[in-house]
């Protein structure tokens, strides 16, 4: 049975999971891998704090994830399909592993930030 993300553990399987199908995905794997070309030994770590922060008030985040998504937008497409994509994605893998309150914020703040930050590009 499903229950609610409550640890440092739950975090680490959500954001590996989700970045698993991002990586394979055709309109986002590319962003990471091509464009960013990201290390994600750096990358997911910052991904278990950004989340571990939001979602269980770890402080252990520390960065400036706003500029950094203006900076990529300027490399490469970053449009409402794209974040339609990541949301659709963040979305499916929260629905699959968890269930209640933290879940629900999850997603709910996943989806507060993509608008800040559609925005946030839009008008860069
Ligand atoms: C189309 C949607 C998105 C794409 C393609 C994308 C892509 C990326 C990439 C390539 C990086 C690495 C940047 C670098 O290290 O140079 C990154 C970092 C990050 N992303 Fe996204 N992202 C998207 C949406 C989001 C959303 C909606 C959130 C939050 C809910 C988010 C949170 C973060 C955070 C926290 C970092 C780490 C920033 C840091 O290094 O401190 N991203 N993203």
């Amino acid at each position: 049975m499903k229950s609610d993300i409550t640890s440092r553990k739950d975090i680490e399987l959500l954001v590996d999971t989700f970045y698993e199908k991002v990586r394979s995905n055709p309109e986002l794997g590319y962003i990471f891998k091509d464009v960013a070309k990201i290390n994600w030994e750096t990358h997911l770590p910052r991904m278990y704090s950004f989340w571990g922060s939001i979602l269980l008030g770890e402080y252990s985040y520390s960065g400036n994830p706003m500029q950094k998504h203006i900076a990529l937008s300027k490399l490469t497409a970053i449009t409402n399909t794209e974040f339609s994509m990541w949301l659709r994605l963040f979305t499916e893998t929260v629905d699959k592993l968890f269930t209640g309150e933290k879940a629900t914020e999850a997603k709910v703040r996943a989806e507060n930030i993509a608008r800040l930050m559609m925005h946030n590009i839009q008008t860069a």
